[in-house]
């Protein structure tokens, strides 16, 4: 569909792009990426015929750029450029009716029904249609910014090149604006080039990217090939970190910053805990790097408190989230601060230890109850009923953690959580077999993340070694203290 071969080219007899060459196929959305100066907007100019190529060539269907009359390539290529400041005295609905310019032929340009409707559709997808009649200087940055969308979409080519579309955009505007345009993508076969500063929209949107440097292509491919850490550290010359998007497959960055916050030398300790009746209680001065399954703020986040509340065994609530929030707030913990789990069991039973490691010390915390034990290899043979009895375990550490180690910590904890149930021959009722764990069983794992980098959790490591040993220790201990309190020893 649109073919650049070997291009070079630049301004005056400075060389800004040098010899880059890709295909875009007929509905594919390829976003443009690279850092200032990187020649971005240049190579736009290049693939629209604003800037004549030094050398290479740009084919549109297999035809050369330079070879269409200005009015026929308006008709294949649409180009939204980078806005700038200017003196307009056009409405909004003249503004965008200039994208129809192509489709007007002979001296006296006649109007068709199919021009008006291009123009209102176009404002419809855009959300201009409501400023019509506004003079377009009077707009704001981003709604400007929607005004040109509109003009470059009521052209209709089956090619769009856009300079930073969601340039001035607030985010609501900017999912809608890159949904619109891959719709029209999707759904109308529409070309789509775009130049983006932002990496993550580019990877949301785009099938394919191109990363420039310095004047060159250093790489194009699917987002996943080009959003890497090291790709991207290199050419920007900033530290970043990629992480997966939670809805697509599509990698996504953050900034990594070299500045400190402030002097946060924090040790945790058994000092960090409160005890009571109700429930146990860990607070931190600044937050920690969790992972957890608890009712409220499961899975990773940064947390300072911890509360592990005790219920009565008779508990039954239809919303759990918000019963428990009420509790937390009830006690000042806010929810965007703490991490809340439940036990039926005894709180004043916790078992909470002090390790020390030459890596950096940590502290397990284990409640306990089995009456309610489960041998997991059996658990698809037998019929379960809900039932009291969890055994939650938390390890705080001091360190640094990397993310396999805090998959590697929840991996030993819970064998070493299993081999003290071994130890205190829990058996599951049903099936008269040794219990690996309860049913309903919570892991929270958190760390400082200041200290010593600690890459990886399992038992060959000294952090593992440590991580076995407390859980295994505390979890025999409450599952002892709770077959006291029941009476069963
Ligand atoms: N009209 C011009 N005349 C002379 N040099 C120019 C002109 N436009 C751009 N340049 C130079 O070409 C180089 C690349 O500019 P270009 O605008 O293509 O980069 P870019 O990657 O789009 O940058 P940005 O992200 O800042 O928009 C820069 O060094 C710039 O100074």
């Amino acid at each position: 569909m649109l073919e650049v071969k070997n291009i070079s080219g630049g301004y005056d007899q400075k060389l800004v792009v040098e010899d880059v060459s890709f295909q875009v196929s007929k509905g594919e959305m390829l976003g443009i990426l690279g850092p200032n100066g990187s020649g971005k907007s240049t190579l736009l100019k290049l693939m629209s015929g604003i800037l004549t190529p030094s050398s290479g060539e740009v084919l549109i269907e297999g035809k050369l750029l330079k070879s269409f009359a200005s009015k026929e390539l308006a008709k294949k290529l649409a180009v939204l450029p980078q806005l700038h400041n200017q003196a307009f005295s056009h409405t909004v609905r003249e503004t965008v009716a200039l994208g129809r310019y192509p489709h007007q032929s002979g001296w006296f340009s006649t109007w068709s029904s199919e021009d008006e409707f291009a123009i209102k559709e176009a404002m419809r997808l855009t959300a201009v249609d409501k400023y019509d009649k506004h003079l377009l200087e009077l707009l704001s940055g981003g709604e400007q910014q929607r005004v040109f969308v509109a003009q470059a979409l009521a052209q209709q080519a089956p090619i769009l090149l856009l300079d930073e579309p969601t340039n001035h955009l607030d985010i609501a505007h900017q999912k809608q604006l890159l949904d619109t345009i891959k719709t029209q993508a999707i759904e109308n076969d529409i070309t789509i080039i775009s130049i983006f500063h932002d990496i993550n929209l580019a990877s949301l949107y785009c099938d394919r990217l191109l990363l420039m440097d310095q004047g060159r292509i250093k790489v194009i491919g699917e987002p996943q090939e080009v959003v890497k850490k090291s790709l991207v550290e290199n050419v920007y010359e900033a530290r970043v970190s990629t992480s997966p998007h939670p809805e697509r497959p599509k990698p996504q960055i953050t900034i990594l910053p070299d500045v400190n916050e402030k002097q946060d030398n924090q040790l945790i300790t058994s000092f960090n805990f409160k005890v009571t009746g109700d429930y146990v209680l860990f607070q931190a001065e600044n937050q920690l790097k969790t992972w957890s399954s608890a009712v409220i703020n499961a899975g990773s986040g940064w947390y300072r408190n911890f509360v592990n509340r005790r219920v009565d065994a008779q508990y039954h609530c239809d919303n759990v989230q918000e019963e428990m929030l009420n509790y937390l707030a009830a006690r000042g913990l806010s929810e965007a601060d703490t991490v809340g789990m439940m036990t039926a069991v005894r709180t004043t039973d916790a078992v909470i230890k002090e390790y020390v490691t030459p890596l950096g010390s940590l502290v397990v915390m284990v409640t306990a109850g089995v009456g309610n034990a489960v041998d997991v290899s059996r658990a698809h043979e037998v019929e379960m009923f809900p039932a009291i009895g969890t055994i939650n375990t938390w390890v705080i550490i001091n360190g640094e953690l990397a993310e396999e180690a805090f998959i590697q910590s929840v991996i030993t904890a819970t064998e070493a959580k299993t081999k003290a149930m071994a130890h205190e021959q829990v058996m599951d009722p049903r099936t008269g077999t040794l219990a690996t764990g309860t049913s309903t069983d919570s892991v929270l794992i958190a760390a400082t993340q200041k200290g010593t980098y600690i890459e990886y959790a399992g038992p060959i490591t000294e952090i593992g070694k440590k991580i076995g040993q407390g859980v295994f220790e505390c979890t025999v201990e409450a599952i002892q203290i709770y077959k006291k309190a029941k009476g069963w020893v």
